[in-house]
């Protein structure tokens, strides 16, 4: 199977199938709801963080995902390890630079990841817009620039890392530094939901475990079924609060058919 051809229903399909591991280097204010979007979804994670540990686990797991949302010392040593360990075994990783531009910490750390290559960063549109260089109107972890203000900056810092970028907000998009896509759905409570970013995140990586080799259409996979099933969650929910459990019950139960033929996806 060509997976660049593969479409996004095909590929969820596929990582049903396969059940990837994935481990997740998340923050404590994730750990839960990024586990269990995982599982919901169809894919095995494993919250492995310890510098101890870290390393060997990457070269156990289909891919790594990186998160500094609660960072602190203890936490560094373990995320190089493991990123310094599954490029050596040629595992897939993804970061996710939450709230980098807030503190010199963060943009240290933030550098030195950056320095390990990445292969698919995901990140709101203030996030990305200041790993690009740009001024960021964030605060925190929270986004306060729209996606189409990020795109440019994007492909800038695709073209720079030699990445995939992904920027997520009311819009989704996509770019590998030359190619484009824009991902439309989801809904404008999923903000309103803490850690669903970074849960995101996690889910990249297991699409990324199936399909190391087309991280692109692996990223826009997982983009396109938070879009469908947040979009389907939020026709019945009453609020942030309701909208939690039919999201993940969503998430189990869209088939790639249906994910097929409700996304809407636009390559540029
Ligand atoms: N206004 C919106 N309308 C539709 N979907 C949205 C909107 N804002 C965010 N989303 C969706 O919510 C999900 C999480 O993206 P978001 O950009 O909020 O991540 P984030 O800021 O990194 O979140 P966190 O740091 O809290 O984990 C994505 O699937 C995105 O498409
Ligand atoms: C609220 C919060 N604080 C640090 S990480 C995080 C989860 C959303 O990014
Ligand atoms: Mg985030």
């Amino acid at each position: 199977m060509n997976a660049q051809n593969d479409t996004p229903g095909q590929l969820l399909e596929a990582m049903r199938q396969a059940n990837p591991l994935v481990q997740c280097i998340t923050n404590y204010v994730a750990m839960n709801i990024a586990a269990n979007v995982m599982l919901a979804a169809g894919a095995s994670p494993a919250m492995v963080s310890a510098v101890e540990e870290a390393g060997e686990f990457a070269g156990i797991a289909g891919a790594l995902t990186v998160n500094i949302g609660t960072l602190s010392a203890s936490w560094i040593a373990g995320m190089k390890a493991a990123a310094a360990a599954a490029n050596g075994a040629g595992k897939p990783w993804v970061l996710d630079p939450v709230a980098h531009y807030a503190t010199g910490f963060r943009r240290q750390v933030t550098a030195e990841l950056l320095g390990l290559k990445p292969t698919i960063i995901r990140g709101n549109a203030s996030e990305i817009m200041a790993l690009a260089g740009h001024s960021p109107r964030g605060q925190g972890v929270d986004s306060g620039d729209p996606t189409y203000a990020a795109e440019g900056p994007a492909m800038a810092l695709a073209q720079q890392q030699g990445c995939i970028v992904a920027v997520t907000g009311e819009v989704d998009f996509v770019t590998d530094g030359r190619r484009t896509v824009r991902i439309l759905g989801g809904s404008p409570v999923m903000p309103r939901i803490t850690a669903l970013g970074c849960s995101l995140t996690c889910l990249v990586g297991a699409f990324a475990a199936i399909r190391p080799e087309a991280p692109m259409e692996a990223t826009v996979a997982a983009l396109a079924l938070f879009a469908a099933a947040g979009e389907d969650a939020a026709r019945t929910a009453n609020g942030p609060g309701s909208f939690q459990p039919l999201f993940l019950d969503r998430l189990a139960s869209l088939t790639g058919a249906e994910l097929d033929a409700q996304m809407r996806i636009s390559t540029l």
